[in-house]
C-alpha cells in the first residue's frame, strides 16, 4: 500500500491514479477476437474458450435439465441464504417501479410516457476467478421485475468445462432459462451479435475483468447498448476516529480480493487511523486463502491522510469510487455531500459486502471514475421509456403559433406546413 501525508505535492489525478495497462494494446486484442466472432460464430467462440479457459467445448448451451438437478447438489444452508438475498434483491428492486401520469402541458395537450421492457437482454456473470453466483441476483431479478422477454445468460466454465452448480441453481430460481457456457470475450461477443447456438441481444449487462469491460465497450460503439463499464472492483473508505480499524481493514481487503487489478483507498484524517489500519490490513492479509490476489492489489491501494473532512470529501468526489464506506462519527452529514460514488455504506455496521450479497442493492456498479455519469444497474436499466402525446383540436390551435415560429426561424417549412395546413383546415 502506498502511503501519502498530505499531498500537497500532488495532483489529485497523480494521488488517486487507478492501476494502469496497456488500453491500446487491449482494444487492438479484444476488437480482432469480438471481429472474428461476429465472422465465424460458435467455432470462434469454441476456440478462444480452448485458448483462454483451456476448455474444449462440445456444445454451448446448458441443457435445462441440469438447471433443474442443480438444487440436489446444495446444501440447505446456502439455498436459504441465496433465497433470503433474492428477496431483499426483489423488496428493493420492485419498489424502483415508478407510476407515470398524463401530463397536460396546455389545454388540450397531452404528454405521458409509457415503460416497456427491453426485448432481449444478455446477462454476462464473471467466473475467471471465482464464480460470482450472487451477480445472477443482481442482473436477473431486475430484468425478471421489468419483464424482459428474452433473458440469456454467458458465464465461463471451470478447468472441468462446468459451470459450478450453484451458479446453475442460482439461475433456476431466478427463473433463467437459456445458459451458455461461455466466457470473457467470446460471450460478449456472442450475445452482441448472435451465432446459431447464441441467441442476439439488445442489452448487454454484467461486470467483468478488463477483457469482459473493453469488449461490452468495444460492442457499444458499434451499436449495441451497455449497463455501464464495471470493471475491476474498488472501494474507498473514509475514516475518522470513531472508526474500527480492523473493520475497515476487512473491508479494503474484501475488495483487494477479487482480482489483482482491484484497488482499495483508505481516506482519514487521523494518523492513528492510518497507522492502525495499515497494521491491521497486514495482519488479517495472511489469514486469507486469496491472500496472493489481495497482496497484489494491495500493491495498487493508498492509505492517505488528509487535513480535513471537506477536503477529504472534494478528493473522493473526485475519485468517484464504485463504493464508498464512510466510517465518521458525523456519517449522515457527510452522505449528504457525496457526488460520486456507485454505492454508499455508512456507519461501523455497514461493510461492502452487505451490498455485495444481501442487502437489497444491487452490486453491479461503475468503476473507474465512471460513477461520475453512470449509476449502477437497477429495474430502470431493464427498461425504456417511450413517450406519447395527444392534441386535441384546440390543443393544437393553443400550440400552433409557437411551432410555426419556431419552424420558421430553423426554416424548416415543411414542419411549419405540418401544423398550418390543420388549423386552416378547421
Ligand atoms: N464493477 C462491478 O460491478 C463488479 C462486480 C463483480 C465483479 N467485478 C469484477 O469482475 C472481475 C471478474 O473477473 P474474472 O477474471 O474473475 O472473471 P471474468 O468472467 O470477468 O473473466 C474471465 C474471462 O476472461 C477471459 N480472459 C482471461 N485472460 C484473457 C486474455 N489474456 N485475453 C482475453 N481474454 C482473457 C477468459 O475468457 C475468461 O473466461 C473482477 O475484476 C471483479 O473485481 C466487478
Ligand atoms: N464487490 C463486487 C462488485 O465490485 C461484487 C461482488 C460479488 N461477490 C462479491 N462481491
Ligand atoms: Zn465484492
Amino acid at each position: 500500500m502506498q502511503i501519502i501525508r498530505f499531498p500537497e505535492r500532488h495532483t489529485w489525478a497523480e494521488i488517486l491514479q487507478r492501476p494502469t495497462f496497456d488500453h491500446t494494446a487491449l482494444e487492438a486484442q479484444v476488437g480482432e477476437m469480438l471481429n472474428d466472432i461476429k465472422a465465424n460464430g460458435d467455432a470462434a467462440v469454441k476456440k478462444y474458450a480452448e485458448q483462454f479457459d483451456k476448455v474444449q467445448l462440445d456444445t454451448l448451451e446448458v441443457p435445462y435439465s441440469e438447471l433443474r438437478d442443480a438444487a440436489e447438489q446444495i446444501s440447505e444452508e446456502l439455498k436459504a441464504a441465496i433465497k433470503q438475498a433474492k428477496q431483499n434483491i426483489e423488496l428493493f428492486h420492485a419498489r424502483q417501479i415508478t407510476q407515470e401520469n398524463i401530463v397536460q402541458t396546455m389545454p388540450g395537450v397531452q404528454c405521458w410516457r409509457k415503460v416497456v421492457p427491453i426485448e432481449k437482454v444478455g446477462l454476462y456473470i464473471p467466473g475467471g476467478t471465482a464464480p460470482l453466483f450472487s451477480t445472477i441476483l443482481m442482473l436477473a431479478v431486475p430484468a425478471k421485475i421489468a419483464a424482459c422477454k428474452e433473458i440469456v445468460l454467458c458465464t465461463p466454465t471451470g478447468k472441468d468445462g462446468k459451470i459450478p452448480p450453484v451458479v446453475l441453481y442460482t439461475a433456476f430460481i431466478t427463473g433463467i432459462t437459456k445458459v451458455f457456457k461461455i466466457g470473457g470475450v467470446q460471450a460478449i461477443g456472442a450475445m452482441a451479435y448472435g451465432t446459431a447456438s447464441v441467441p442476439q441481444v439488445y442489452k448487454i449487462f454484467g461486470p467483468g475483468n478488463q477483457y469482459v469491460t473493453c469488449a461490452k465497450q468495444l460492442v457499444n460503439k458499434a451499436g449495441v447498448a451497455i449497463d455501464m463499464p464495471a470493471g475491476p472492483s474498488e472501494v474507498a473508505v473514509f475514516a475518522d476516529e470513531s472508526c474500527v480499524p480492523g473493520y475497515v481493514a476487512a473491508d479494503l481487503l474484501s475488495q483487494c480480493e477479487h482480482g489483482t487489478d482491484s484497488q482499495a483507498v483508505l481516506v482519514t484524517t487521523s494518523e492513528e487511523v492510518l497507522v492502525a489500519v495499515e497494521s491491521a490490513v497486514l495482519e488479517q492479509l495472511e489469514q486469507l486463502p486469496r491472500k496472493d490476489i489481495a497482496a497484489e492489489s494491495l500493491k495498487n491501494s493508498k492509505l492517505i491522510l488528509i487535513e480535513n473532512k471537506r477536503v477529504a470529501m472534494d478528493m473522493l468526489n473526485e475519485y468517484a469510487p464504485e463504493h464508498l464506506i464512510i466510517a465518521c462519527s458525523n456519517d449522515t452529514e457527510l452522505a449528504d455531500q457525496v457526488i460520486n460514488a456507485g454505492s454508499v455504506f455508512l456507519g461501523n455496521y455497514s461493510p461492502e459486502s452487505a451490498g455485495d450479497y444481501a442487502s437489497g442493492t444491487n452490486h453491479t456498479l461503475p468503476t473507474n471514475g465512471h460513477a461520475k455519469a453512470y449509476s449502477g444497474v437497477s429495474y430502470d436499466s431493464f427498461v425504456k421509456k417511450i413517450t406519447y402525446q395527444r392534441l386535441s383540436q384546440s390543443g393544437l390551435q393553443n400550440l400552433a403559433q409557437t411551432i410555426e415560429v419556431m419552424a420558421a426561424a430553423e426554416g424548416l417549412d415543411a414542419h411549419k406546413n405540418a401544423v398550418s395546413i390543420r388549423i386552416q383546415n378547421k
